[in-house]
């Protein structure tokens, strides 16, 4: 009974891999072979099963043959450069489905940035991300409406909240951290309240924070179904739980829209518009520009691509600085010599941010190694486009895939030395004593500008992040409050050296899986302790 559909799905799998092989041929490119594509529903559920029984062999993920190794969700991580480096700038993964052009050259992707109109967003590939309503990522060519209101607020006068927020939640952050002792830490212009996870307090599961947080731990199956239906009585009650925190998440968007609608009626400032004066921000875009679904989109979208993104950096870089304690040194001399004795809440972003090139640079470096975004789909669509890539000029022919290989161009070796060494220090140079920023005087150093186009887990072009400013900021802060006066050690295990114990660590930030987003595996693994440093406060 199965045979026919088993033999038809083959027949398919073969005619279509072929001509898509033809399409690669024709372009010239080296190209690598895959029977199912790594969007498939069905395969994107099963495989990180397979590969978990894959992961206990003895066998290394480069040892096995091509069409194994590629089907892997997040093999970008695991491949680094060398896939580039053995093939060149551009190659071709092809499956039934779609030949993927990769590329990891600075010029073509610069052009491929700046031609929006030429290789476009595949929105197909983002509409799982419409778990509330239409939104900037999934726009099209009605991107530009969009954009337009959601990056408003995004401006230079949101920071000092921005850095200001993220002090108060670094604050109690340390409070809590500290306060588990030799225990070890246990695993938008809105204030709310810092809460582990192993604090009582954050039994309410309808509050914002642990709806967000449920709803972005659950985010694939949320994708796949619609959250209505998991949320009605029919379904298990686990499943239950992640259908009620979408619910939650929805009337809590409900309530923030209708406080901005009241306040922008009653002639007040929205949140949005938080220190901003009026005449850079049009809030009316607020309730002119997007329709109230459109408007839930984009709240979920600004929460799922600022909260996560943000906090898995986070937790990179302070699993890597714990297995550093020299990096976690290099940050303290900076933080201790620009902050001097002011106290935390003093802190000013104008003065201080510019000047925390150190911290910076722990971000900038989690980011180059680690990016939550390895590959950035682009399309050509209706029309054949050309390119060069090096002295090459190639013509892609509609419909073609082409991916920006962030992972591969930013652990390069023509563009990075080293490239595999999370190595922060890498980003800081001596400045010349006339750029040097006033306060930046104490230690003459400025931040290394990387060539063009080989670092941008940001993306660039038009549709580039419209958080980035944002994340540094919080980053920074976070930083700056936490190794001022505090350093995080690793929890040893029994008869366990230091360098054992760091190394296990290291290994612990390589062991990762691409879920939306690439993130540690098994992060629980590794426990940190958080200790004041002896003699540096009250
Ligand atoms: C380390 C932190 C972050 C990283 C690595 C990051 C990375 C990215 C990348 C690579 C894109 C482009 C995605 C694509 O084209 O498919 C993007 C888009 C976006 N990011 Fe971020 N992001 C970060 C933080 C933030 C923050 C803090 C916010 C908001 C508070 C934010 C909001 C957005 C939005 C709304 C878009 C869609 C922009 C558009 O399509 O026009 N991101 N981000």
């Amino acid at each position: 009974m199965f045979l026919g559909p088993v033999l038809g799905y083959m027949i398919w799998t073969v005619s279509t891999l072929e001509r898509n092989v033809r399409k690669a041929r024709q372009l010239n490119v080296p190209y690598i072979c895959l029977p199912i594509d790594g969007n498939n529903v069905l395969w994107a559920a099963f495989q990180p099963y397979i590969w978990s029984i894959l992961d206990r062999l003895p066998f290394k993920w480069v040892s096995y043959p091509d069409f194994v190794r590629y089907s892997r969700r997040g093999w970008e991580y695991a491949d680094r450069s060398d896939t580039h480096v053995h093939l060149g700038p551009v190659w071709a993964l092809i499956t039934p489905v779609a030949v993927y052009l990769q590329f990891a050259d600075p010029g073509a992707v610069n052009e491929i940035f700046t031609r929006r109109s030429d290789f476009v967003r595949p929105v197909k590939e983002y509409k799982l991300l419409e778990v509330y309503g239409p939104c900037v990522s999934t726009a099209g060519d009605d991107w530009a409406r969009h954009r337009r209101v959601l990056a408003a607020p995004f401006n230079e006068s949101i920071m000092e909240f921005v850095w200001d927020e993220s002090l108060r939640q670094a604050r109690s952050m340390l409070r809590y951290w500290s306060s588990a002792g030799d225990a070890g830490i246990p695993t938008f212009c809105k204030s709310y309240e810092f809460r582990g996870s192993a604090d009582p307090k954050t039994d309410e599961a309808s509050s914002y924070r642990n709806s967000l947080q449920t709803v972005l731990d659950n985010i694939v199956p949320l994708m796949l179904i619609p959250y209505h239906f998991l949320a009605s009585p029919i379904v298990p009650k686990r499943w239950a739980r992640v259908g009620n925190a979408a619910v939650s998440f929805k009337e809590h968007m409900a309530e923030m829209l209708e406080e901005e609608t009241t306040a922008l009626d009653q002639g007040k400032p929205g949140s949005g518009d938080k220190g901003t004066n009026s005449s850079n921000l049009d809030t009316n875009n607020f309730k002119r520009g997007l329709s109230v679904n459109e408007i839930f989109g984009n709240v979920f979208v600004i929460n799922f691509a600022g909260h996560d993104t943000t906090a898995i950096t986070l937790a990179f870089s302070m699993l890597l600085l714990a297995a550093n304690p020299l990096v976690q040194e290099w940050i303290s001399e900076e933080i201790s010599a620009v902050t001097k004795d002011m106290p935390t809440e003093e802190w000013d972003y104008k003065t201080l941010f510019p000047a925390l090139n150190r911290c910076r640079a722990v971000l900038l470096e989690t980011l180059r190694v680690y990016p939550p975004i390895m590959g950035l789909p682009k399309w050509t669509s209706q029309r054949a486009q050309t390119i060069t890539v090096r002295d090459r000029t190639l013509t892609i022919p509609p419909g073609v895939s082409t991916v920006l290989c962030l992972k591969a161009i930013q652990s390069h070796p023509d563009y990075w030395p080293d490239p595999h060494t999370w190595k922060p220090s890498r980003w800081i140079s001596q400045a010349t004593s006339v750029s040097t920023p006033p306060i930046g005087q104490y230690l003459n150093e400025q931040l290394l500008t990387p060539k063009p186009n080989t670092y941008f887990p940001w993306s660039d072009g038009p549709q580039k992040c419209p958080g980035k400013k944002f994340a540094e900021v919080e980053a920074v802060a976070v930083f700056a409050c936490l190794f001022k006066q505090h350093r995080l050690l690793i929890e040893k295990k029994a008869h366990e050296s230091d360098e054992a114990a760091q190394k296990r660590a290291i290994a612990c930030s390589n062991d990762v899986r691409l879920e939306a987003l690439l993130k540690m595996a098994n992060a629980d693994q590794v426990t940190l302790i958080c200790n004041q440093v002896l003699g540096s406060g009250p």
